[in-house]
This record gives structure tokens, C-alpha cells and sequence, in this order.
């Protein structure tokens, strides 16, 4: 059951491995890539807890010796401390330039420690062991790499391509239940901003995917990796069709500076949040149907997902200030606000003409309405 996905970049092909059990090929893989025969991994303690002897016990039995840093886990990791904390242990083990560096966990360790090896010495290979939901759809795909400023999300980073890509679909297994449709909310972003057919097949499969369904969580992955291989490839650098994988994060950013990158709010919970206001917005512009921002809507919440803004807990700013902090969306351009908006269920796009009356009406309203606050 195991699927591949090749990202075809000139000069930085790659493969994803899909399916359970793909983590027992990390060390024939890896010591195929050449180099010492010494490997550096960066986790988070979660994962260090529960997986990783098994994937040092495959790394040895390859010939591999490995040491880890374990880093605390949650979305505050990616910072200039544990940046700096993780390259200066990178530097103390001596790391050369052609030796291999290993994200093992999540969005958060994949994004530090890619950033990490896109520095260190100017730039060594790294392995993504996506460990989560989102990072085994998501961020374990197409380079982007970076840590939080207290200015905005994900504003220092680098692009540096992963050399290889092994998505252990068996790892799910123990990803809490919150996690898991945290990383949901990325999946349907690919049905919405570019696959109709896509999230038919999610509304219908989505209920045994998040119940442990392999052949659906293999099938969910694949198509999600195909989709951002495909997006990836034609543009890199996000000069432009990139930015359709953008669907949703311009809310989602401006609502996880909000909550201050903690576990308020989770990255994917936001993202759902973000799809559902973005459609809302092309319904109010006239761009899609009504009946298009409620099928979202209906269907976060058959999945028990955040759906609202209301659904944040605590206090937050209000209209206003959530759209002064959306002036640090990196697809600003000249000072304009770039949204990814839909004229329907699978058929995003990228347009900066928004009014801005609109998008505040947008967030007053979803301020307002829906369930109280905890
Ligand atoms: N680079 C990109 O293209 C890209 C794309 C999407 C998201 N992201 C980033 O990814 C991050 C979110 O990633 P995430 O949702 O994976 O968060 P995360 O890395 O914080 O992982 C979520 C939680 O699950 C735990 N965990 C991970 N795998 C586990 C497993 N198999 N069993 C038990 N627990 C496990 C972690 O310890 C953590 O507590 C955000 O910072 C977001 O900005 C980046
Ligand atoms: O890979 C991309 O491109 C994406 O936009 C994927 C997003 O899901 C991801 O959250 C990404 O980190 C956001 O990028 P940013 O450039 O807006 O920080
Ligand atoms: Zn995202």
C-alpha cells in the first residue's frame, strides 16, 4: 500500500514515500544518499517519546549511528531561540556539508529544522519523516522553511528543498484526535482550491479517514502531495500559482499572531477557519454561490472541526486589528492585500481586488456571530 510521489524540480528532484511503514526504509534510503555515515535528527519530544528508537534501530541496521535534539512541541518551537539552540547543536556534532540532517515530526520540527540545515554551513541536505497529518499533506512539501516573528507567521525562513520524503502513514496512529483535524483542514484546502472531485470524495470518506480508515488516510496523503508536487513545480518561489496553496492563511495568519502562536489556536484549525471566511468573501463579492461557503462550512463541522472565529476561545481583536494584522501577509504587493478567493468549490485564485469594506464586513460578522466565547 506504500504510493510515490516524485516533485520534479531541476537540479532538486525528489521522492515522497506514502504508506504504513515506509519508516523502516529510512535507513537503507538514507545511507544511499552517501555521505558520513553519521546522522543528525531534530524532533520534538512527542515524537522522540513514542517513535524514535524505532527509527534509530533503522538507521543502525543500515550501518547508520544517529544522535536527536528533542525540542519542546507546539508552534512557539519555531523561534529564533530554538532556531539558534538547534543549529549551534547541529554545529557541535560537527556537521558537515554533506552529511544528511532529519526532521522527524510534525509542521513545526519540519519548518525549524529545514531552516536549520538551509543555514547551517550555508546550505546541507535534510530528510523529512513527516510525523503529523499536516506535515505528511503539507509542510514536509516543497521547501518553504522558516520560524514565527513576534511581527507575523513564518516571516524569516528560506526555501531549501527536502532530499527525500517519507510519509509513515502507520506514525498517525498516535496523533491526537485534535491534531489529526488540525491537519484535516489543509486536506480539504486541496479539494476546495483545486479539486471538486477531490472533496465529494472527502465529504463522503472524511468520517473513516479521521477513524483510522488506512486505505483512505494513504489515498488522502497521496492526492495532497500530487496536488502541491503539481503546484510546486510550476512555481517554486511563489511568484505566482504558488500561492494558491495560500487558500485561507491570510485570515489563519492574522488569527494565530492574535492568539500568539499558542494552543488556542492550532495552524490547520485556523486554516479550516480561514477557507470557510474565504469563500464567504467570493459569496459576498458575488464570485461563487451561497450555497458554496455553507457546503464548507457543513462539512468542517460533520468532521467536529472549528468552523468559526467564534470557536476560538478567549478574546481577540477586533475586525480592525485582525486586518492591520494581515498587512504582514507575505503576498502583499506594494501594500495591497493578495486573497486567494473561489469562484466555486475547486477553482481558487489569487486576486488583489478585494475592497476592504468587504473583508471588514467579513470578520465583523463572524466576530459577532455564532456560539459565545469559552
Ligand atoms: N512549510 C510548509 O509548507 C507548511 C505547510 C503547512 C503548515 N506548516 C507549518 O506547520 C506547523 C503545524 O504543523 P503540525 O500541525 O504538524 O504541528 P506540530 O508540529 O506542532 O505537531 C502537532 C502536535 O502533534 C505532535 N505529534 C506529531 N506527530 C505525532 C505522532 N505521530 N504521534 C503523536 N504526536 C505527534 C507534536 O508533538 C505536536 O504536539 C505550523 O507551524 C505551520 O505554519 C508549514
Ligand atoms: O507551501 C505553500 O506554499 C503553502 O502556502 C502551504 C501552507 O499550508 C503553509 O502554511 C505555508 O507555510 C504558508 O506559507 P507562507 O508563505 O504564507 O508563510
Ligand atoms: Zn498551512
Amino acid at each position: 500500500m506504500t504510493t510515490t510521489v516524485h516533485v520534479d524540480l531541476p537540479g532538486r528532484a525528489y521522492d515522497i514515500l506514502i504508506g504504513p511503514g515506509v519508516l523502516s526504509q529510512a535507513g537503507a534510503r538514507i545511507a544511499a544518499m552517501g555521505g558520513r555515515r553519521h546522522v543528525c535528527i531534530l524532533t520534538d519530544e512527542n515524537v522522540a517519546g513514542l517513535h524514535l528508537a524505532a527509527l534509530q534501530t533503522g538507521l543502525a541496521d543500515a550501518g547508520l549511528t544517529s544522535e536527536a535534539l528533542a525540542l519542546p512541541p507546539g508552534e512557539a518551537t519555531k523561534c529564533w531561540a530554538q532556531l539558534e539552540r538547534s543549529v549551534e547543536w547541529l554545529l557541535a556534532e560537527k556537521v558537515e556539508r554533506g552529511d544528511i540532517v532529519v526532521a522527524f515530526g510534525g509542521g513545526v520540527i519540519g519548518d525549524l529544522a529545514g531552516f536549520a540545515a538551509a543555514i547551517l554551513r550555508r546550505g546541507v541536505r535534510f530528510v523529512q519523516i513527516p510525523t503529523s497529518l499536516l506535515a505528511q499533506v503539507d509542510s514536509s512539501v516543497g521547501g518553504k522553511t522558516g520560524i514565527n516573528s513576534p511581527s507575523g507567521k513564518n516571516l524569516i525562513g528560506a526555501f531549501h528543498q527536502p532530499s527525500l520524503v517519507l510519509a509513515d502513514t502507520a506514525l498517525l496512529g498516535t496523533l491526537p484526535a485534535r491534531d489529526f483535524l488540525a491537519g484535516y483542514g489543509e486536506v480539504v484546502k486541496y479539494g476546495l482550491l483545486g479539486d471538486a472531485a477531490f472533496f465529494d470524495w472527502l465529504e463522503a470518506e472524511g468520517p473513516a479517514l479521521a477513524a483510522g480508515n488506512m486505505d483512505a488516510r494513504v489515498r488522502a496523503v497521496t492526492r495532497s502531495c500530487e496536488m502541491k508536487a503539481d503546484i510546486v513545480q510550476r512555481d517554486e518561489t511563489e511568484q505566482g500559482d504558488r500561492a494558491l496553496l495560500n487558500l485561507g492563511h491570510t485570515f489563519c495568519h492574522a488569527l494565530e499572531a492574535a492568539t500568539g502562536y499558542s494552543d488556542r489556536l492550532l495552524h490547520g484549525e485556523g486554516v479550516a477557519i480561514g477557507c470557510a471566511l474565504a469563500f464567504e468573501l467570493s459569496a459576498r463579492m458575488g464570485l461563487c454561490s451561497q450555497e458554496d461557503p455553507s457546503r464548507v462550512r457543513a462539512h468542517l463541522r460533520d468532521m467536529g472541526m472549528k468552523v468559526d472565529i467564534r470557536d476560538i476561545p478567549g478574546d481577540l481583536p477586533d475586525a480592525a486589528g485582525l486586518l492591520d494584522l494581515m498587512g504582514q501577509d507575505k503576498k502583499v504587493l506594494e501594500g495591497k492585500l493578495r486573497f486567494i478567493l473561489a469562484r466555486g468549490i475547486g477553482d481558487a485564485f489569487i486576486t488583489s481586488d478585494v475592497p476592504r469594506e468587504t473583508v471588514l464586513g467579513v470578520l465583523e460578522d463572524a466576530l459577532r456571530s455564532g456560539p459565545p466565547r469559552a
